[in-house]
């Protein structure tokens, strides 16, 4: 057989949705989903869902928590009480968030383009990509901090460079890098 993307791991027809990492009912993951499903996650599963804000055109919103700061302090309750400081030196964070990245692509692997909102995905699959993205961001807080770095800060500042680099009236649908302008 050849390797599989997930799928094989999630149930490919979908049937069963199940929330575990790999979608074969595992009872500590469906227990600590349970735990956001049941408790402060409610509000925030509410809120993300399309929102058009009056303009038509539908777009994907976030629940506005928590915050980066948030996920900063949760992560860092959850290294202390484990005593896991003494392994989450920069470097290490960084080989375990590109690590997480693998299998975020893993399950891309093999399927082709796939369209905004992943509409032939099951909700298992979607779940197994939440997962795998939230381990890739709750590394990536965590290296900013080790590496002193004010994420949410810092991506304000990047935004503004990057609208300095792309003006919008230079580089309307174009996916040119800024480079390539000649001016
Ligand atoms: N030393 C560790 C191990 C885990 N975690 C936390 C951060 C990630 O969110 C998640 C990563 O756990 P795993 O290494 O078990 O990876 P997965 O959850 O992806 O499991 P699997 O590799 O089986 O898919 O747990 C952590 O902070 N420090």
């Amino acid at each position: 057989m050849m390797a599989t993307n997930g799928k094989d791991a999630c149930g490919i027809n979908g049937d069963v949705p199940s929330v575990s990492s790999h979608c074969n009912n595992d009872s500590l993951v469906n227990k600590s989903h349970s735990a956001v499903v049941n408790g402060a996650g409610t509000e925030a599963s509410s809120h993300s869902r399309l929102q058009n804000g009056g303009t038509g055109a539908e777009r994907f919103t976030f629940s506005p928590e928590p915050t980066i700061e948030d996920i900063r302090r949760m992560q860092a309750e959850f290294t202390d009480e484990r005593d896991w400081n003494q392994f989450h030196q920069p470097r290490n964070l960084l080989l375990a968030m590109v690590g997480e990245v693998g299998e975020v692509s893993e399950l891309f692997q093999w399927r082709g383009e796939v369209a905004e909102g992943l509409p032939n995905w099951t909700e298992c699959e979607r779940e197994q990509l939440a997962q795998e993205l939230s381990d890739v961001m709750i590394y990536l807080v965590e290296l900013a901090e080790k590496c002193h770095v004010d994420l949410p800060q810092a991506v304000l500042r990047k935004m503004a460079l990057n609208r300095l680099k792309y003006p919008a009236s230079k580089v309307h649908g174009s996916a040119k890098k800024y480079t390539e302008y000649k001016d």
